[in-house]
């Protein structure tokens, strides 16, 4: 499996790769960029962690390696940082029958597609977790850079519910040391975005859904330990209260082994634009740094 290197920027300390391949799960070329960090070409660091981050509804890799200034943080505490494409694309891919911006291209949702036509390309879940993390480590085959074991996971709005759902779903074998999210869809099932995608992904099957959504996917993880979820949301987002729904998250784990540990942040005035993100991304690089080891 290889990388085609479209680009190598200099950004902060360290390098902004974008990077193509081809996908074996979608069966498309594939976009993504990886930022690696000053550690990584200054030798200062033995082994340096990976955070991906999944991007919301339209966004290509570049949104947020241009705007949320993750470089920075990456370089502060050592991490490299992995942004991949929200959906396949191409000719021959599907997409929203509607011409909406919140299904098909740019809107994969980060799940195994089981509906016609959808299922042969849209297999987002299997590309992110399994596909992609792989293809990295075979591809850069350096002992210095860690894409598969000391790695953590962040997302915002959509992204933000494919990273807590990745999270929670590879709970078992603690995949992710860590998981954050920006403004996300905690309950697709009960909101428009979620609806429309689950039902055009998955069917109408409720357990289809249901094996996706946080907000069910919590209640059948136990947390025996410390680990707690940071999400960040804008009271101005004008998502917030029909399509992201942060509360009904803290909802569902009343009375679980997650009841207090989802750390929601209510910030007052903010929207739901990289305005939002970059604000608050140090935080959450703090808190994925010392979840990660580096603090
Ligand atoms: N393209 C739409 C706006 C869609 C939008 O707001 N997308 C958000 C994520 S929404 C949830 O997943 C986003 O991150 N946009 C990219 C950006 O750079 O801001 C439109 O044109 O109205």
């Amino acid at each position: 499996m290889s990388f085609k290197v479209e680009s190598e920027i200099h950004c902060c300390g360290g390098k902004l790769l974008k990077l193509s391949h081809d996908s074996s799960k979608t069966g498309t070329s594939m976009n993504v960029n990886v930022y690696l960090p000053q550690q990584f070409y200054h030798k200062q660091s033995d082994k340096i962690p990976v955070i991906y981050y999944l991007s919301g509804l339209s966004c290509t890799p570049q949104n947020v390696s241009e705007k949320a200034f993750w470089q920075l943080q990456a370089d502060r505490f050592g991490f490299a940082m992995v942004f991949p494409d929200t959906s396949p694309r191409g000719e021959d891919v599907p997409g929203d029958p509607a011409n909406g911006w919140d299904f098909g291209l740019g809107a994969g949702f980060y799940v195994n597609a089981t509906q016609q036509p959808y299922a042969k390309n849209y297999q987002m879940f299997s590309y992110i977790h399994d596909e992609l993390p792989t293809v990295l480590d075979q591809f850069f085959k350096n002992p210095s850079l860690d894409f598969l074991d000391n790695i953590a996971i962040t997302g915002h709005s959509m992204g933000g519910f494919g990273a807590i759902a990745g999270f929670l779903k590879h709970y078992s074998s603690k995949k992710y040391k860590s998981c954050s999210a920006f403004a996300p869809i905690v309950n697709p099932s009960k909101v428009p975005w979620g609806e429309k995608a689950f039902g055009g992904y998955l069917g109408s099957d409720a357990a289809a859904w249901e094996q996706y959504d946080p907000a069910s996917l919590i209640q059948k993880v136990q947390n025996n330990g410390t680990d707690r979820i940071l999400i960040h949301q804008g009271t101005s987002d004008p998502f917030y209260r029909d399509q992201l729904k942060p509360e009904l998250l803290l909802e569902s784990v009343k009375g679980t082994s997650w009841e207090g540990k989802i750390d929601l942040e209510l910030v007052e005035g903010f929207d739901h634009s990289y305005f939002f993100v970059s604000s608050f991304v140090p935080q959450h690089a703090q808190f994925h740094a010392k979840n990660l080891g580096l603090i």
